[in-house]
């Protein structure tokens, strides 16, 4: 008898998150009522069932060399649908009702894409990065986790290397939101031996894009991390200038990254300098130590964008200069960053978000 109900509980486990999928209204960490949402499964290859399933049971798609196969559209809820991105990869493309549209991918849980409604992207990904699990993506918003860098484990951490599970999409009045998770598996635990959850929940406006970053310790043991969300902003590099660090401690990591020296920051919009420097002329390279709620980038293009956040206490400003001499001038990475550790006891979480925003006139 209770073999019969493990083996029936076990299917009512699989049967509900599969479940998640096509629902209408089932969202895993969001209590926002959804106004307007619906559901169908266009269609679905049995390549990509399977692949999808296997990211929901956090299963083949924590191997960075799995091969996707066939993705065909399937769509979650109203303008929230799985396409076969760069590589075969599964993306998310999430489509506002006002017009801007954003693209994630399930490996790295990286947005890669911000299109506002005037059709132009205000992310950035670099013409070297690609899309075969060989190396995280370069660009978009990457994850650093658990670890900024550098540290122990391999630069920037492992989150951007594994592939997310969908474990809830919505449509809350014309705006799209999905919802990722990560779990540790064998090759997270090679490197970093503890028990979390991550909760990575994405929604896009026509104005904005918002992430909420919650991880969990799910061990019995308390554990420690950094981290950041790496974006990249698509940029005119001569035009760029960050508003609201002034006064912020400074990290500079120009020359040595390992040592770097502290300082102050004295000017009121620090600009990516064409000449000077330490490693390379206009080398950029530095954290800013309890920085403020929101900055704001002019990216060079026209646009300013407010940066906004709650909970992650630092940020930081790079752009490589001749170390990536084809593309240094079209991208800065403005990133929202968590540099001291979190220290979470089994069962505690800890929660931040990113608000992206257009603040003038798009031209
Ligand atoms: O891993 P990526 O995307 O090439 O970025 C690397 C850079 O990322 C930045 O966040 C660090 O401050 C730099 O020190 C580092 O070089």
């Amino acid at each position: 008898m209770s073999y019969f109900v493990t083996i029936v509980t076990f299917y009512l486990i699989f049967v509900s998150r599969f479940l998640v999928l096509i629902s209408t209204s089932v969202i895993a960490s969001s209590s926002a009522s959804i106004a307007s949402s619906t559901s169908s499964m266009s269609s679905v290859s049995r390549a990509f069932s399977s692949c999808f399933l296997s990211t929901i049971r956090g299963g083949a798609a924590a191997t960075m060399s799995a091969s996707q196969g066939t993705v065909s559209t399937a769509s979650l809820v109203e303008s929230v649908r799985v396409v076969e991105g760069n590589g075969g990869l599964p993306v998310i493309k999430l489509n506002s009702a006002g017009g801007s549209e954003a693209e994630l991918y399930l490996f790295g849980g990286c947005i890669t894409s911000w299109t506002i409604p005037s059709g132009k992207d205000l992310l950035f990904v670099r013409p070297d990065a690609v899309f075969d699990k060989k190396k995280p993506i370069s660009g978009g918003i990457p994850h650093c986790f658990p670890q900024f860098g550098p540290g122990p484990i391999q630069q920037h951490g492992f989150a951007r290397n594994l592939d997310w599970s969908v474990v809830g999409a919505e449509n809350v009045e014309g705006d799209p939101a999905v919802t990722l998770e990560l779990r540790d598996n064998p090759y997270s635990r090679a490197m970093w031996d503890f028990s979390f959850q991550a909760l990575y929940k994405v929604t896009l406006s026509s104005k904005s894009l918002v992430t909420v970053l919650t991880i969990t310790n799910t061990d019995s043991k308390p554990f420690s991390f950094t981290g950041a969300l790496h974006t990249y902003f698509r940029a005119s590099i001569e035009g760029v200038s960050v508003r609201g660090l002034k006064g912020c401690r400074t990290l500079n990591k120009d020359p040595d990254p390992v040592n770097p020296v502290e300082g102050v920051e004295e000017r009121s919009a620090p600009s990516i300098p064409s000449t000077g420097g330490g490693r390379l002329p206009g080398f950029v390279d530095c954290i800013y130590l309890d920085a403020p709620g929101e900055v704001v980038l002019e990216n060079g293009l026209g646009n300013a964008l407010s940066i906004r956040n709650r909970n992650w206490s630092d940020a930081v400003l790079w752009n490589p200069h001749r170390q990536m001499e084809s593309c240094y001038r079209n991208f800065v990475c403005v990133e929202n960053a968590k540099i001291g550790n979190v220290e979470l006891e089994p069962e505690q979480s800890w929660s931040a978000e990113q608000v992206i925003a257009v603040l003038e006139k798009q031209k």
